[in-house]
């Protein structure tokens, strides 16, 4: 399946129906066929919430060739399963350690869901010790077994776990920050569906910005700059921005302990990943929001603001454009939580914490 074309008009999440798949609308409403190479996917995580229906939607687009699907868990049930739908994308599944390296071997692009979710009460940042090292050890064998590809992280916390993945990345001399993205699409999904539902607008016209990080207050939607342009009223902003901002946390309280957004990150992934094979593929105007290695904020390294997608991926990173008084304050409140989660990425690669004491004898 090929969603909407991601243009710089917006990130719309208009579903194209498989029919159309590789044929993608133009401006001038000519369609032009879209180049199909050789394209490996690996998406690691797959036996899990997010990785399962994420294979799905990527078994169903005709710009992947290959799928590996790879877990710690069993995944060669899931990988069998969804090898039978009558798509052309070859899947194959590779479980635990040792089938790692054949998974990411030829693989251009590399989507990263493993790791655990929230509960209830948490914070992302709580699931930090956990999957910090989980996303350390993944990258590590990306920077082995297919330096070059294109990460896409979706593991929690994500303003950490970037900076994770390019430090590590940089201990292997293999780094290109072209090359790592961390998936806040599930914020513009939210922002584009809550902002069309408020102002009743049909959703597959709305864009809205979603700047700074993928957490709490570091969430900032510019409801400034929405296309199309909208107006609202001061109470309307705060009501929306703190709508957007705990989307998350009323997925998790929903889900009551099973779990956080699955079933619509694996669609904000999906989008995603398409945009970054479209952009692979060379089609122009190619946008997204996404958390990069950044110098649009002075020292704040990483940063998401609209991206474009290009043949070598982040191939330039747009500005915030201006903000009102309301999100000038909200961009200030951020910064704080915002520098100190992407210190604390780093500092888990550069300065690793020490082995735990043995026990006290008395
Ligand atoms: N960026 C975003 O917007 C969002 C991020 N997330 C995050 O995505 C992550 C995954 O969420 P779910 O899929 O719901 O969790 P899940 O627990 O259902 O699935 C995670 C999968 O990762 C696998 N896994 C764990 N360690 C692994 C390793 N070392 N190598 C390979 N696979 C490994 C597990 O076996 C499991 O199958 C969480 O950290 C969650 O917070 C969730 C929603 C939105
Ligand atoms: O809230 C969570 O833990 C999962 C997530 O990042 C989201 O749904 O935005």
């Amino acid at each position: 399946m090929l969603l909407s074309k991601n243009t710089a008009g917006g990130i719309n999440t208009r579903p194209v129906s498989i029919k159309h798949a590789c044929v993608r609308p133009r401006a001038s409403g000519r369609r032009k066929a879209v180049t199909v190479e050789a394209r490996k996917v690996a998406l690691l995580g797959a036996a899990g919430g997010i990785g399962q229906p994420l294979a799905l939607l990527l078994k169903m687009n005709k710009l992947i060739t290959e799928l590996a699907l790879y877990d710690i868990a069993n995944v060669v049930g899931v990988a069998a399963d969804i090898s039978h739908c009558n798509t052309p994308v070859k899947v194959a599944g590779f479980t635990g350690e040792a089938e790692l390296s054949s998974a990411l071997k030829g693989a251009e692009v590399i989507v990263i869901p493993a790791g655990v979710p929230r509960k209830p009460g948490m914070t992302r940042d709580d699931l930090f010790n956990v999957n910090a090292g989980i996303v350390k050890n993944l990258v590590e064998n990306v920077g082995k077994f297919c330096p070059g590809a294109m990460i896409l992280i979706i593991t929690n916390p994500v303003n950490s776990t970037v900076p994770i993945a390019a430090e590590t990345l940089k201990a292997l001399g293999v780094y290109d920050p072209q090359k790592v993205i961390g998936v806040t699409s599930l914020d513009i999904v939210r922002a584009n569906t809550f902002v069309a539902e408020a102002k009743g607008l049909d959703v597959k016209d709305v864009d809205v910005p979603v700047i700074g990080g993928h957490a709490g207050v570091t969430i900032l939607p510019l409801l400034s700059q929405v296309t199309p342009p909208v107006t609202f009223t001061e109470a309307e902003k705060k009501v929306l921005t703190e709508q957007i901002q705990n989307a998350g946390t009323v997925v998790v309280e929903a889900k009551a302990g099973k779990g956080s957004a699955t079933l619509s990150m694996a669609y904000a992934a999906a989008r995603m990943t398409e945009s970054v094979l479209l952009g692979l593929n060379g089609e122009p105007n190619i946008y997204e929001c996404a958390f990069v290695q950044s110098e649009v904020v002075q020292d704040v390294p990483y940063f998401a603001t609209k991206i474009l997608l290009g043949p070598k991926g982040v191939s330039k990173i747009m500005g915030t454009g201006e903000l009102d008084a309301f999100e000038k304050s909200g961009f200030e409140t951020m910064l704080t939580e915002l520098k100190g989660s992407i210190k604390k990425g780093i500092d888990f690669v550069k300065s690793p914490p020490p082995p735990p004491l043995p026990p006290a004898t008395a």
